[in-house]
């Protein structure tokens, strides 16, 4: 007996410096020798280092039943055994780890409630199947597959025989495991739970269940937190006068449904908007609306620059970006910005103003029109014009930039006070010979926006209908909204025809706004 235990321990022995001094000190060792190129598996070494953790925690739970049930004299009488044994496990070289793995492999086994069965998760046998025994408090479940396969070999033999207790053998384990299962997962819940409310993880080192703790200490996956930048999506919102609102009483919803459905006819009405033959030939004669660039190129535009359509077709280099019209050729230049009516400049030039509801696209209009992009700031954000900017065109035109009103970012009262700087403006300004009164093609005409033309009409200011952003729409819809719009003003008396059609973006129509304003200033008189 004392011989076989003592066989037992040498050949204990040899597989623990095998399995565990080799496979961590020494690969570790190794490891710090190596030069950067050959660490590259630096996932093994981390693998390798987490397992020899999981070890040393292990044994410190499981070293007190190991002398415990060697004293109780079970089967290790030899003192010499004992003592070797004892110096092994308190030990800190690669050799008394392997035993340790080994002796925890087995004490893993009997937790899965094969308390008699001493050696059902013995690692004796080949590596994998250390590996696995280490792995037990990962996945009870999955463990218990894995022993399934595995125990049937020649490991199980060996527990029977050697272990008194072991009356039950593998179908002893194979009947109790169900109960084992069933108390490993209360005790993975209670380990959940204890992570989820943030407690202490490996407090608890009695317990080898209690290891299960660590396989929860995965960092977890973050959660994607989408980011909206702007409470609703400028690109495709339709702006209205005021923000929506989400109160989910019944009235509102009704008012809503309402809203929505004279919003459809509208939008039946539009599509069924004929538009005259003369805007649909000048729409697609300057390439107005949503087009491919083959056309673009077909026409002779070099796509390449800014506003490519507010250039020269088939131009050479000399000649491209040539603006015709002398006045536009001068530098733009600001010089003043007011916020309130008393800090405007004084009216020494003719001034043309850009006004419309915020993200039309006034400031961007000014850049294209000079073709200086960048004097006047844009962003897609609605508000950023704050106040009314005064900007020379030379000494024979003075451009003004007003606040957009309507939807923007802004408070209320600030909001306020915008429009009535810009009504005043427009309404008192001496020296003003024209408002460009812009409005998005997608969008059209916004009570905002016929309120100004009724303050318009009434201060007999001369203003002029120009449809922006005009790429974003069909070329159809360009002229059904060019129509709409004419027809809504026919009876305007301050109302300048034609209805201008632009976009910034691809220079459609800007050449022929250009002439329009550059004959004020050629006619102004002060
Ligand atoms: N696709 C397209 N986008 C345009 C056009 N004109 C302007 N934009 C874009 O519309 C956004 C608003 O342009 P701005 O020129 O700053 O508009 P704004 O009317 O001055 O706005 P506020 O200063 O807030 O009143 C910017 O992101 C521009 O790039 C256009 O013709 N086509
Ligand atoms: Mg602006």
């Amino acid at each position: 007996m004392d011989h076989e235990t003592s066989s037992k321990h040498s050949n204990i022995k040899k597989r623990a410096k095998f399995a565990v001094g080799k496979a961590v000190g020494s690969s570790r060792d190794r490891f710090k020798t190596l030069d950067s190129k050959k660490k590259g598996n630096l996932g093994n070494f981390r693998r390798i280092q987490s397992r020899r953790v999981k070890t040393d925690d292990i044994v410190s739970n499981v070293e007190d039943k190991f002398y415990k049930r060697r004293n109780d004299g079970v089967k290790l009488k030899n003192e010499n055994a004992s003592g070797h044994h004892s110096k092994r496990v308190d030990g800190d070289d690669s050799r008394s780890r392997g035993l340790k793995s080994n002796y925890i492999s087995r004490k893993v086994g009997e937790f899965h409630g094969n308390e008699s069965n001493g050696f059902a998760g013995s690692n004796f046998g080949s590596k994998k199947k250390r590996i696995y025994a280490n792995d037990a408090s990962l996945s009870k479940n999955r463990m218990f597959n894995k022993w399934e396969s595995q125990d049937a070999g020649g490991g199980d033999r060996r527990k029977k025989s050697e272990n008194g207790e072991n009356r039950n053998g593998f179908n002893g384990f194979l009947r109790k495991n169900g109960d084992a299962k069933h108390e490993n997962g209360k005790q993975l819940r209670s380990s959940a739970e204890e992570h989820k409310f943030g407690m202490k993880k490996l407090k608890i080192k009695k317990n080898v269940a209690d290891d299960s703790v660590e396989t929860f200490d995965r960092p977890r996956r973050k959660r994607r937190l989408i980011r909206i930048a702007y409470p609703y999506d400028t690109a495709n919102k339709r702006f209205d006068d005021s923000l929506p609102t989400f109160d989910n009483t019944t009235e509102e919803k009704k008012d809503l449904d309402t809203e929505e459905n004279n919003e459809m006819s509208k939008n039946a009405q539009f599509r069924a908007i004929q538009p005259s033959p003369s805007i649909i030939s000048f729409v697609n004669e300057n390439l107005l609306g949503r087009r491919r660039e083959i056309e673009f190129k077909r026409a002779g535009y070099n796509i390449e620059l800014s506003s490519p359509l507010d250039n020269v077709p088939f131009s050479t280099s000399s000649e491209r970006e040539r603006i015709e019209e002398s006045a536009f050729r001068n530098k733009l230049a600001f010089f003043a910005a007011a916020k309130v009516s008393s800090s405007f400049p004084a009216p020494d030039l003719p001034e043309i103003a850009f006004a419309g509801r915020s993200n039309v696209g006034k400031s961007s209009l000014l850049n294209s029109l000079t073709r200086q992009w960048g004097v006047v700031r844009t962003s897609d954000k609605p508000g950023l014009t704050q106040t009314i900017n005064f900007f020379n065109l030379g000494s024979k035109l003075c451009l003004v930039d007003l606040p957009g009103y309507g939807f923007a970012y802004a408070k209320d009262e600030v909001k306020e006070s915008w429009e009535e700087l810009v009504k005043e403006y427009v309404s008192t300004r001496e020296g003003l010979k024209r408002v460009c009164l812009l409005i998005d093609t997608k969008w059209g005409i916004k009570p905002r926006d016929h309120e100004l033309v009724d303050l318009m009409e009434r201060s007999k200011t001369k203003y002029q209908i120009v449809l922006t952003k005009t790429d974003l729409a069909f070329p159809i819809d360009v002229a059904r909204r060019a129509m709409q719009i004419e027809e809504s003003l026919k009876t305007k008396k301050s109302a300048v025809q034609p209805l201008m059609m632009v976009s910034s973006k691809t220079g459609a129509g800007v050449r022929s706004l250009r002439t329009v304003l550059s004959n004020i200033s050629r006619f102004a008189k002060l």
